[in-house]
This record gives C-alpha cells, sequence and structure tokens, in this order.
C-alpha cells in the first residue's frame, strides 16, 4: 500500500504539491491523473526518496523508500525514460542495477525478455528509440519482482501494440496482487487502463475513486431522442413535464435526467414515434475535463 500523507513540495515560488493525501491499494491498476504541471512527477519523485518533501510524507507498506536497502525489491518504477546511461547496452544497464540490488543476474535476461527486447540486449542504449527507452524502463521496474511498481507517463512514445501489451501487463501485475500506479495527464489513455482513479489539480486532491464513480459525478449521463418533426414539440413538453432537462442537438433530443426505459414508456403511452432511443453513458474525459478546469496550468486559446 502507498501512503501519501500531506504531502507538499515548494520549488522556490512554486508550490508544487499542497497538502496532498491519498491511499493507493493493491489488487488494482491505479491512474494518477492531473493536468500538466499538477505536481503528477514530483509526488512519484518524492517517494522514490529522490526529492525532499516541504512537508507530509510518502510510505510504501508504512516506510519510506529512502529506509530500504535494496529498493528495486521493493518499489518498481519508470520515471523518465531518459534518464540512463546511453553509453551502456541494455542488458549492463540492468547487470549494473541487479548487482547494487543484490538481484540474481538471471533476472535481467528474464525482465529484457519479457519487455521484448531480448534480442536488442546488447545494443547501446544510446541508439535506442523512445518506445524502445520506455521498455527498457519497464524492465528496470520490473527486475527486483517488486509487490509496488510506479509508472510516469508509461505510454508516451508506444505504439498501438506496445500500448495495448502494457496495458495488459498493468492487468496482470495488478492480478497478481501488486500496487500498480500509473501516471497521465491525458484521460483517454486511463480509460481502458486504470480501474481506480486519484486525480489532481494544482497540487492538491480532486478525487479518489473508482472510474465508474468519476465518470458518474462529473457528468450526468444523457439519452439521444430521435422523433419526427411533427412530434418534437410534444416530446419535448412531455418530457419537461416529467423533470427532464430537454436540449435540441441537431434533429434529435439530448435528454438527462430521466432513463431511456423511462422514455420509451412515455413515448408510448402518448403515441410518440421514435426513430432513436439510445442511453450515453457519462463520459469520463467530459468528468475530467469539468472537475480539473479551474486546475489546469496552461489553457489553451483561454486567458486566465
Ligand atoms: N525541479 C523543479 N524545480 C522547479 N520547479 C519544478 C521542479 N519540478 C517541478 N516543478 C514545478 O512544479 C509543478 C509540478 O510539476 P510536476 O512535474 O510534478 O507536474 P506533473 O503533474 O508531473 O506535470 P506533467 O503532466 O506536465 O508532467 C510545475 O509547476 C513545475 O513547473
Amino acid at each position: 500500500m502507498i501512503e501519501v500523507n500531506e504531502l507538499t513540495k515548494r520549488y522556490g515560488d512554486t508550490l508544487a504539491v499542497d497538502g496532498l493525501s491519498f491511499t493507493v491499494r493493491p489488487g488494482h491498476v491505479t491512474g494518477f491523473l492531473g493536468p500538466n504541471g499538477a505536481g503528477k512527477s514530483t509526488t512519484l519523485r518524492i517517494a522514490l526518496g529522490l526529492h525532499d518533501p516541504t512537508g507530509g510524507s510518502v510510505t510504501v507498506d508504512g516506510r519510506r523508500f529512502r529506509d530500504r536497502p535494496r529498493g528495486l525489491r521493493h518499489v518498481g518504477a519508470l520515471l523518465d525514460a531518459h534518464d540512463v546511461h546511453g553509453g551502456r547496452t541494455a542488458r549492463t544497464q540492468l547487470y549494473v542495477l541487479a548487482r547494487s540490488n543484490r538481484i540474481p543476474r538471471r533476472r535481467a535476461d528474464e525482465v529484457l525478455e519479457q519487455v521484448g527486447l531480448a534480442g536488442a540486449g546488447r545494443r547501446r542504449i544510446s541508439g535506442f528509440s523512445l518506445g524502445m527507452r520506455q521498455r527498457l524502463g519497464i524492465a528496470t521496474a520490473l527486475l527486483g519482482d517488486p509487490p509496488v511498481l510506479l509508472f510516469d507517463e508509461p505510454l508516451n512514445g508506444l505504439d498501438p501494440e506496445g500500448v495495448q501489451w502494457l496495458r495488459g501487463l498493468f492487468r496482470r501485475l495488478a492480478g497478481e496482487g501488486r500496487t500498480v500506479l500509473v501516471s497521465s495527464h491525458l484521460m483517454s489513455e486511463m480509460e481502458n487502463t486504470a480501474d481506480q482513479l486519484v486525480v489532481i489539480g494544482r497540487g492538491s486532491l480532486i478525487a479518489a475513486e473508482s472510474l465508474a464513480d468519476f465518470a458518474a459525478r462529473g457528468t450526468r449521463p444523457s439519452v439521444t431522442v430521435r422523433t419526427p418533426d411533427h412530434d418534437r414539440t410534444a416530446l419535448t413538453e412531455l418530457l419537461a413535464g416529467e423533470g427532464a432537462e430537454v436540449r435540441r442537438t441537431g434533429d434529435a433530443l439530448t435528454v438527462t435526467g430521466l432513463s431511456a426505459d423511462r422514455i420509451g414508456e412515455l413515448a408510448l403511452l402518448h403515441g410518440v414515434l421514435l426513430h432513436e432511443l439510445s442511453a450515453r453513458p457519462a463520459s469520463l474525459e467530459e468528468a475530467f475535463m469539468a472537475l480539473t478546469a479551474d486546475s489546469a496550468d496552461h489553457v489553451t486559446g483561454a486567458a486566465r
């Protein structure tokens, strides 16, 4: 379990993390989401003992990462895929880390195989593409077979096949009972990756809940209804009379506040012909935009 407790981090005048508290549980893939500059990387760096907090703490199973000898066996992490010694080969890089963490050398070859880099193990990292560097970073995270894994923007630079593969790997790791925390600034990346979410904005917590709860909180599900012109006004009045909110969108009506079942019943009872009746689930992307709108550091095309 990862526990972030009243965490604060200040860089000069910038308050990067502001009294942040949340818990990440094992057995789930937890998405760590927030707009650019929200404080995700800072939180992960503090969790790994790379930066000191100004206040508060991050612990893994009750202890700070720095207080653990042979840390890679407890927490595996992918932070910046460029932050490796380019002159080394992938295998050497993993051997060096294995030795300092007392991990058997054969484990390095196993993880290279696991991430699809077995054929590139003897090549220098400086010649690696971004996708290959990401895979090497993932191999490094897996090296110590740790119960807790942190990934900062791991889908960056991966092709669609790589994205699919990585999503499957996250699910497998969580299925084995590990704690998997994956950061991203894109809700679309998390939609098919995570089952739990921690959302932050300007260093503060916005939400910590399941994906379904997050979506339901941010936007209401709606129903699209299409009906012939001559029935449209009557149907609008009928639904509004039942307390629904009805908006005209093109030749359709967008209805919130009533279920598709209820709309169908009412139409039948009043002899209104329907050409379409489709429920639209609450959109995660809309929920994310709505809840983080005030906390984005850079808002395109809008003065703040
Ligand atoms: N070493 C540093 N020195 C000064 N300011 C920093 C440093 N690291 C981060 N910051 C600032 O702290 C804030 C949070 O940055 P952080 O990188 O943690 O956000 P993030 O959520 O990971 O963003 P992104 O999605 O863009 O990676 C930003 O305003 C950033 O400019």
